[in-house]
């Protein structure tokens, strides 16, 4: 994997976290070289100081990756991208980065949601793009400082539908010797929406409530919304041809019980932090689009949508 160059794109909880472990690993070995794309506050921080993640996982904190740009428009020549920005600003991004995609540039979401491969590729047609999940508790203290809990970070990824010759090895072999568990499948829809079953879910139900995943698991109102709000996505995967367990719901409440009791999910945070924008409509939006689109009443998450907006109102 001699002379990689790979570039992060937002220094949020995600591209913090996994960001900080591709800096930390190459940061003496110059045949891989690590660029972070950060804006405003963070940048100036992270230019001035470095880069820190809070985490069981590293005893020294800080990190200076090789380079860092403040600008979409300075991209340097990359040959794997990784973005970890909000949903709100994928679009953005996108449109800013199209002309410096080139055929062999490897592309990896790691986000949330079960479209944002679609999304991509509505703007971004040539390149390699692995459609992906991601499991990891870690969200900005402060700009330039992200604060991970909990597990280690897992990236499950698959191959690009359109792409099928294009293997991810090489970004497979990085990224597990930066020490991120990662699983690479043929095909990672099923684990995508394995991932929304849980986010959409648990995110939606402790935004409403204002509380973490563990008491959302535990105490019965809460536990009740997350199973009909998962009933209401199975069906709508079931219809749509995913193949998932049969047992998802359950499945899924065990995933969440392997959460420290007191993880806040992000939309949680950035609800009652009244952030100006949210991904809402990205787990209630979708959920709400599909059983339009299929004639399936949602009404559970119908409901949760509009109690969670009612929220900034008061
Ligand atoms: N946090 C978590 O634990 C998990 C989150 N996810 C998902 O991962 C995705 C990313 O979430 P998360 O990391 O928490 O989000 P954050 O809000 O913590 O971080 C996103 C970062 O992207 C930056 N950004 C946005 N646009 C640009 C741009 N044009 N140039 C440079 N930087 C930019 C933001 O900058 P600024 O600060 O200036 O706004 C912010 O620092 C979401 O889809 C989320 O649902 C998935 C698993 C776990
Ligand atoms: C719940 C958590 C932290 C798990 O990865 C998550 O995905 C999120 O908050 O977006």
């Amino acid at each position: 994997m001699d002379g990689k160059k790979i570039t992060i794109i937002g220094l949020g909880g995600v591209g913090g976290y996994f960001g900080f472990k591709l800096a930390y690993q190459y940061k003496n070995n110059p045949t891989v070289k690590i660029t972070f794309v950060a804006r405003g506050e963070t940048y100036a921080r992270v230019k001035a100081e470095g880069f820190t993640l809070l985490s069981p996982e590293h005893v020294d904190p800080v990190v200076r990756p090789a380079t860092i740009v403040n600008d979409l428009a300075q991209l340097p020549e990359s040959d794997l991208i990784l973005i970890s920005v909000k949903e709100y600003d994928l679009e953005q991004v996108c449109l800013q980065i199209k002309e410096k995609i080139k055929a062999d540039t490897l592309l990896l979401p790691l986000m949330n949601g079960v479209d944002i491969y679609e999304r991509m590729r509505k703007i971004i047609t040539t390149g390699v793009v692995f459609p992906a999940c991601v499991y990891v508790a870690s969200h900005i203290k402060e700009k330039g400082v992200v604060e991970h809990k909990g597990n280690r970070g897992k990236i499950i990824l698959g191959k690009d539908p359109q792409k099928k010759s294009r293997e991810p090895a090489w970004v497979v072999d990085v990224l597990k010797e930066s020490g991120v568990d990662t699983i690479y499948k043929e095909n990672a829809i099923t684990d995508i929406w394995t991932k929304f079953f849980f986010i959409a879910s648990f995110g939606l139900v402790s935004a409403r409530y204002n509380k973490p995943i563990g008491q959302v698991h535990k105490e019965p109102e809460p536990r009740a919304r997350v199973r009909a709000i998962m009933g209401e996505i199975q069906q709508i995967a079931v219809n749509k041809g995913i193949t998932i367990p049969k047992n998802i719901i359950e499945l899924t409440f065990e995933k969440a019980s392997t959460f420290p009791y007191t993880t806040p999910t992000s939309l949680q945070l950035d609800v009652h932090t009244n952030k100006a924008h949210t991904e809402l409509e990205l787990f209630a939006g979708s959920i709400i689009n599909y059983g339009g689109q299929l004639n399936f009443p949602v009404r559970e998450t119908e409901k949760i949508y509009a109690e969670i907006l009612q929220l900034y109102v008061n």
